[in-house]
């Protein structure tokens, strides 16, 4: 579970976020929809502990974050917007480094890199160099790298920019099987088409919640990109 309460963060004069308050539950997928500026890379920031802030609070599966930093960072896995695999390390040794961080290492490590891997179908291809994947293949490697240390929230903040739709679509269809299998998913986009029906959904604009619930719910059975275009306003890519 992960809890966030009246979370605000500013840029100088410029504030990103304005007293935003949710909850994502284990075994959805909540997607934090917004179009560009709406504030969701500096929640990530918030939520990760690259940025801190003196108002709200942040709940990691039961641990503060400002209270117990290393409990709840070690109860999340990560996939931010920028790739970060060393391109020059094999799939395995990515994954293999990532563990050690985590004190993971020996059969322990290997155990569980196999099974990330199988989970996101590459284990075939953890002898090759990441320069060697196709940019679906570099993502589905971070997705199994973040699941190494066991996590129980995973935040991914817009994970398929620069992918291509099929790409796009494998990555999403394997992050909400996560979902299902208990994981809690925090899943920033601006592209409507990567949200189901049933998932969980925040609408953020301007740095605020503009609304919450499941998406079928909300949206009253309108397309979504009708709904989301709407409500802020902007043109977003349609992802088709
Ligand atoms: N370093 C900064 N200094 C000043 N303003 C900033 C800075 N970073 C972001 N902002 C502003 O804060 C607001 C929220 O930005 P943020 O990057 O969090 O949005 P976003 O929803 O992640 O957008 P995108 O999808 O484009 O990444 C925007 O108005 C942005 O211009």
């Amino acid at each position: 579970m992960l809890t966030v309460s009246d979370l605000s963060f500013s840029y100088g004069a410029k504030q990103a976020l304005d007293g935003v308050s949710f909850t994502a539950r284990p075994g959805r997928f909540t997607a934090l929809l917004g179009p560009n500026g709406a504030g969701k890379s500096t929640l990530y920031a918030l939520l990760t502990r690259l940025f801190t802030t003196p108002t709200g609070q942040i709940t990691v599966a039961g641990h503060d974050l400002a209270q117990a930093p290393r409990q709840a960072l070690a109860a999340m896995g990560v996939v931010f917007q920028q790739p970060t695999l060393d391109l020059d390390l094999t799939i395995r040794q990515n994954l293999s480094y990532f563990a050690a961080l985590h004190g993971l290492s020996g059969r322990d490590a290997a155990v569980r890199i196999d099974a990330a891997l199988d989970r996101l179908a590459i284990r075939d291809r953890a002898g090759e160099k990441a320069r060697a994947l196709n940019g679906g293949h570099r993502r589905r490697t971070e997705l199994a790298r973040a699941l190494i240390h066991r996590p129980k929230v995973l935040l991914c903040d817009e994970p398929t920019v620069g992918l291509d739709a099929q790409a796009r679509a494998a990555i999403t269809d394997h992050v909400h099987d996560l979902a299902e299998d208990g994981l809690t998913v925090l899943w920033a986009t601006h592209l409507t088409d990567e949200v189901r029906p049933g998932d969980d959904l925040l609408l953020l604009h301007h740095g605020r919640l503009r609304a919450e619930g499941r998406t079928e719910e909300l949206t009253g059975g309108q397309p979504l990109k009708d709904w989301f275009l709407s409500r802020t306003d902007v043109q977003v890519e349609a992802g088709t």
